[in-house]
């Protein structure tokens, strides 16, 4: 592990470390191909009402039913809604927020003990790089951990900034409770039971992306992320402020605007897969801009990686026969829908057709 370690901390140069030597221009390897850009005429700019859900109506009963048709529609339209009154204390997330701030602002080498190109390492920090035929980079830093069980994880994850484990920490648990309500309201939703699949979530993984994008003299012509679906179930995001964008069903990009307080709940593959095509996990992006730095934190929750997922047998019948099959590519993703939309197009090979 530790010689893996090494290597890749000497091929490796952070956006962070970038930003300090160029001023107007990005290096080539960040320019995209035209139809990758974040074309400004594929925006819907005047989109202002992508859904946002007041989850205190969670524990009225007169209102729970007024909340699982708001989720349906959410998850129906788009596979993506922002929560409000979700329960996590606005302090919690920005404590932890302010916490990848300072990791991020740590020099070099406090970071890069962390590098590894092992995606299965609890711990791993890196550069954003596409690895496909011709390697193509984005601008974005990351550390991605581990936190499910967390009491299996925390010692592994940064000891500097001192504080970083007990403020990643209460978020990653108080998210762990919110990823639980929102489960069950999504499940109602489907007309599945509250508690469908219990153990298998709660035994799941959680793994969170804390993203650090920093201000980009060309925003027009690079990605802090390219296009893509999570793979899991669901994933829930916490930012500094806007640069993620949704596409819709017609393929339109929707910035999402920024809600203080609000966290963003995105769907991912594996819920499509169990929903049997009736909700759809929604393909994202981040922008960049040229003013200042973006954090987020994705806590993205999923099955087990062994776990085999499949439509839930309550969703299939004559109308809606089984959509999705296993894959044989041999690794995780065999049994969840794998969408490919780096060249605008959209491959899913595990949907039967
Ligand atoms: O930073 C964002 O807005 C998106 C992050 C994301 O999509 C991810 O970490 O999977
Ligand atoms: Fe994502």
């Amino acid at each position: 592990m530790e010689i893996k370690r090494e290597i890749s901390q000497s091929s490796f140069t952070s956006v962070m470390e970038l930003i300090q030597k160029c001023q107007q221009n990005i290096p080539e390897r960040y320019v995209l191909p035209p139809f990758q850009r974040p074309n400004p005429s594929h925006v819907d700019h005047l989109s202002t009402d992508l859904p946002v859900i007041d989850l205190s109506k969670m524990n009225h009963p007169a209102l729970r039913l007024q909340l699982i048709n708001e989720v349906r529609a959410a998850c129906n339209q788009l596979g993506f809604f922002q929560v409000i009154n979700h329960g996590i204390p606005t302090a919690v997330m920005k404590d932890a927020l302010n916490s990848a701030e300072e990791f991020f602002n740590l020099p070099s080498d406090e970071k890069t003990c962390f590098a590894s190109t092992d995606v299965h390492e609890p711990v791993r920090y890196g550069t954003s790089v596409n690895h496909g035929m011709d390697k193509v980079f984005y601008w974005r830093d990351f550390i991605k951990h581990y936190a499910n069980p967390i009491s299996d994880w925390i010692h592994l994850w940064p000891s500097n900034p001192p504080t970083y484990k007990e403020k990643m920490g209460s978020y990653a648990k108080a998210v762990k409770v919110l990823r639980k309500q929102l489960m069950e309201v999504v499940f109602e939703s489907l007309g599945l039971n509250a508690n469908y699949l219990y153990d298998d979530i709660e035994e799941g993984s959680q793994v969170m992306t804390v993203n650090c994008y920093p201000s980009c003299p060309k925003p027009d012509l690079a990605l802090g992320m390219p296009p893509h679906t999570d793979f899991g179930m669901i994933t829930i995001l916490n930012q500094t402020h806007q640069g993620l964008e949704i596409m819709d069903h017609d393929k339109k990009w929707h910035p999402v605007p920024f809600i203080q307080g609000a966290l963003i709940v995105q769907l991912g593959d594996q819920l499509e897969v169990i929903s049997n095509g009736r909700y759809k996990s929604v393909p994202h992006r981040a922008v960049l801009n040229v003013q200042r730095k973006r954090f987020s934190i994705a806590s993205l929750h999923s099955m087990h990686i062994e776990k085999k997922v499949g439509p839930a047998p309550e969703l299939v019948d004559e109308q809606q026969p089984v959509a999705y099959r296993e894959g044989s590519f041999g690794g995780f993703l065999d049994y969840i829908s794998v969408k490919s939309l780096s060249e605008g197009k959209y491959i899913d090979t595990l949907r039967v057709t």
